[in-house]
This record gives structure tokens, C-alpha cells and sequence, in this order.
């Protein structure tokens, strides 16, 4: 029994974005919380791992990668890919440089790539510097970001601080050159004794070229968007199967620890659409008042009418008013662990169908909820897939589940997705949202 890929995910909201991308390209994945403790079954191209390594210490991050990559390579992974943000979320002490070095020493290898590029998303790569959208990283949302704030879109630079090897660069004219140059390229740093090249990509096209070349290495570190062009270099074609996801019937809640612009947008959007929404207020939560309580007591009478929303988004002024009083790191534990007892009381509830949003706050809530594994179903925008948990210990009972990172999806994201959820009167299952 052999993988095509073994992934370690930083995040879980990075690690269904990653699962999304290879099952869109035509993979058989399983992504999985943690580390498992079973051999995974035949039948699957690929696992993706997610872990909650992002802001951690640097170590703790080395050791659970190190610990999901002894676990792929006994499955027979034949390339491993470690996932992390398409905003390069990290800090000059890691995690992206200390977790990409130990990985390329155990696994005995001298040459890896980075790349965040993911432009379905609008994270293009270009002479090393990182944009979103229209603007650099550093002039981004990430610039306020809680836990990573990025001040540099310098991708090179940025990463050299986190690493003892030589980082260099592939940039755009190699990669538009296709994969004969950038082999040819990689061969040209490693002679310099350069480990780690950052690559420029524009473009779908260019991860698609970039693809082919990529194959004969051991180690890939990138956002999701490179996994596009992986399933082809094992002969596999896109299939809309791949994503038919078990129907599943009851209520519908969204709760949202993300401060992301993005979902900020979404917040306001759900509210001005009328539908009910309740605030939590992190001073509350750290004051000790059943903020908990409160929120199941509010959802509860209004689960039987649609979506509701349960959030403590706001916007970077109150954030950091909130940090400035509790301590950061103090404030987003408080949150994430309110927010996750609200995700575990409101499925006891009969909720079935239910989004988190913001990675730190997914991996808080999985964890409440006692999922083990995910099977990803299909795409309701870029990078965030519905997916089905067989076994949410807290349910009882199969779960749909969508996991979306702070600065994914469009302004009407949380009313949009339940569309996807309830399935066609004929009883046959939807096939995946075309984007
Ligand atoms: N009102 C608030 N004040 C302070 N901290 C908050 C507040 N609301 C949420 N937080 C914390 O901010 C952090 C947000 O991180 P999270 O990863 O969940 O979202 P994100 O960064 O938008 O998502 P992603 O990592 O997918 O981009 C969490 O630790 C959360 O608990
Ligand atoms: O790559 C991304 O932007 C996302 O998958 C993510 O990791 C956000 O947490």
C-alpha cells in the first residue's frame, strides 16, 4: 500500500483548503485531525494531516510535523507536502522555516521549493514578494492580524530569518519557461547550495507548468494552490464524484472566531440580511459569566428558521482594545474555548450542518467536537469545501461541516453555503460548485 502523497497541514482550515484542491484535481483523499493512530485504508491517493502547529512554539510545531511525517511515511508516501497559509502566516521564530528544515533533515534531502501562490484566491507571487489581491502582503489584512502579523512581503527574506539554509528565488520568467527550465533552475541553486527556493507564480497556468516539474521531489512547502497541478503527474483527471458528498438533514449555525476583513464582510452581510446573529464579547467570556449558557439559550428558538450566527469577528480597533486588556494570546484561548463548547452544545442541539470560521477557532471546535476525520465534499468558494465528519462524538450522528479560513469566500458566504447543503428532490447528490 503506497500514498501519492502524504500532507502535513499548520491548520485545519489550511488543511481542507489543501484536501479541496486535490480532490478537485481528481485524488482520493481522507484528511484527518492529528495525527492517527490506524493505518489508513486502501483506495486513497493521498492524506492530509492537519494539525494546529501555526503559532505554537517552533518546537512543539517541529515535533507534531515530525510526528505526522513518521506516520505518512509508514502509509508509503511517496512526496510529502507541508501546507501552510497563502499569506505565509508565520513570525521571524517560525513556524514555516523551523518546520520545513526539520523535515528536510529527517527526511536526509537538500532541496525544497515554497510557495503561497494561490490565485483563485488572489495570492500571487512575484520576484518573491507575496500580494494579495492588488496589494502586497504588508499592505494587506495581515498586517493586523491577531497572532501573525506580516510586515514584509519579501518572501525571501522573510523566510531566510526563520532558516539556517540558503533560501533563493525561482521567479516568473523560469517558471513561464516551463518545467525543462525550472528543473534546470533547481539544479543551478543547489550547485549554489541554496535549500529552499521561494517560486513565483501568477497564475493557475503557472502552477500548472511548475507542476511537472515538481514531481521527482521528495518535499514540497507550499499554500494549497500548487496541489492543483500534483493528481496529473500521477495521471489523474479532474472528477466531480470525487466530491458527492452522504446527505445530511438538520438545523444550520455558523460560529465565527475570524477577525479577518473578509470575514468581517461576511458578519456584517449575515446581519444586514436580517437573519439572527449573537455578539460574544471576549471581556464577558474572561469576566467568567456563562457566555456559553447565553449563546445555546439564544440559538436555540431560532434553530428550527435557518442559519444562525453565533460570532465574536470584529474589527482590528476592538481586537486589540480586547489584547490590550486580556493579553493576545490569553484573549484568542478564551475565545476559541467559548466558541468551541458553543459549536459542541448547539450540534447536541440537532445542528447538522455547520460552518466555523477562522483557522485557529476550526481547530478549537473540531477538536470539542471529537472529529477524527473528514471526507471533503464540494467547493462553496475557493479553498472551502463542505465536508462530512462520520463520527462527531458530540453528535452522534454524521455532520456537514465547512471549515473557512479567515480571508476566504465572498461577501455572502454564510447564507450562500447552506444552498449547497440541502440536496436535490430527485435525491441525487449535487455535483461540486463550479468556480
Ligand atoms: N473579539 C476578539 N478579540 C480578541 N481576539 C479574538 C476576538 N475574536 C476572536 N479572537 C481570536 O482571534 C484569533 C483568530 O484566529 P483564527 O485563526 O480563528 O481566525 P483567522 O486568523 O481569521 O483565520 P485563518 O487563520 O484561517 O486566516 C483566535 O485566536 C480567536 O480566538
Ligand atoms: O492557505 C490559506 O490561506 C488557507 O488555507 C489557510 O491556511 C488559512 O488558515
Amino acid at each position: 500500500m503506497s500514498l501519492l502523497l502524504g500532507a502535513i497541514a499548520d491548520d485545519f482550515t489550511g488543511a481542507t483548503d489543501l484536501a479541496n484542491n486535490l480532490v478537485r484535481a481528481g485524488m482520493r483523499v481522507v484528511q484527518t485531525i492529528g495525527v492517527p493512530r490506524e493505518p489508513v485504508e486502501a483506495g486513497i491517493d493521498a492524506v492530509v494531516v492537519a494539525l494546529k502547529s501555526r503559532t505554537v512554539p517552533a518546537a512543539e510545531a517541529v515535533e507534531q510535523s515530525l510526528a505526522a511525517w513518521r506516520w505518512l511515511r509508514e502509509q508509503g508516501a511517496r512526496q510529502i507536502y507541508f501546507k501552510y497559509c497563502s499569506t505565509f502566516d508565520s513570525t521571524p521564530a517560525g513556524n514555516i522555516g523551523p518546520v520545513t528544515e526539520a523535515l528536510m533533515d529527517a527526511m536526509g534531502i537538500d532541496f525544497t521549493i515554497a510557495t503561497p501562490a494561490f490565485p483563485d484566491n488572489g495570492r500571487t507571487v512575484f520576484k518573491g514578494h507575496l500580494f494579495v489581491g492588488d496589494v502586497p502582503l504588508n499592505e494587506s489584512g495581515m498586517k493586523d492580524h491577531p497572532l501573525t502579523p506580516m510586515t514584509d512581503a519579501n518572501l525571501v527574506r522573510v523566510l531566510q530569518a526563520q532558516c539556517r539554509r540558503r533560501v533563493g528565488l525561482i521567479d516568473y520568467r523560469v517558471v513561464a519557461a516551463g518545467a525543462a527550465a525550472v528543473r534546470e533552475r533547481i539544479q543551478a541553486l543547489r550547485q549554489q547550495g541554496v535549500g529552499i527556493a521561494v517560486v513565483d507564480a501568477l497564475s493557475n497556468d503557472d502552477l500548472l507548468r511548475l507542476g511537472p516539474a515538481l514531481a521527482d521531489l521528495p518535499l514540497l512547502t507550499a499554500g494549497s494552490g500548487v496541489a492543483i497541478a500534483l493528481p496529473a503527474n500521477a495521471g489523474l483527471v479532474p472528477s466531480a464524484r470525487a466530491s458527492a458528498l452522504p446527505p445530511v438533514a438538520g438545523a444550520q449555525a455558523i460560529v465565527s472566531g475570524s477577525c479577518s476583513q473578509a470575514t468581517n464582510q461576511q458578519v456584517a452581510h449575515f446581519i444586514a440580511s436580517g437573519r439572527p446573529a449573537f455578539q460574544l464579547d471576549p471581556l464577558r467570556i474572561a469576566a467568567g459569566e456563562d457566555v456559553v449558557g447565553e449563546a445555546l439559550a439564544w440559538a436555540a428558538p431560532h434553530l428550527g428558521s435557518g442559519p444562525v450566527l453565533l460570532y465574536s469577528t470584529a474589527p482590528p480597533q476592538a481586537v486589540s482594545a480586547a489584547q490590550t486588556q486580556l493579553g493576545g494570546a490569553q484573549a484568542g484561548e478564551l475565545v476559541e474555548r467559548c466558541i468551541a463548547a458553543i459549536a459542541s452544545g448547539l450540534v447536541r442541539a440537532g445542528v447538522r450542518r455547520l460552518i466555523v470560521a477562522g483557522g485557529e477557532t476550526s481547530g478549537a471546535c473540531v477538536q470539542a467536537l471529537g472529529i477524527a476525520r473528514l471526507q471533503i465534499g464540494p467547493q462553496i468558494d475557493p479553498g472551502v469545501p463542505w465536508c462530512h465528519a462520520t463520527a462527531a462524538a458530540a453528535a452522534g450522528a454524521p455532520l456537514w461541516l465547512a471549515l473557512k479560513s479567515g480571508n476566504f469566500g465572498g461577501e455572502d458566504f454564510f447564507t450562500r453555503a447552506f444552498s449547497l447543503t440541502t440536496p436535490p428532490p430527485d435525491g441525487a447528490h449535487r455535483p461540486a460548485a463550479a468556480h
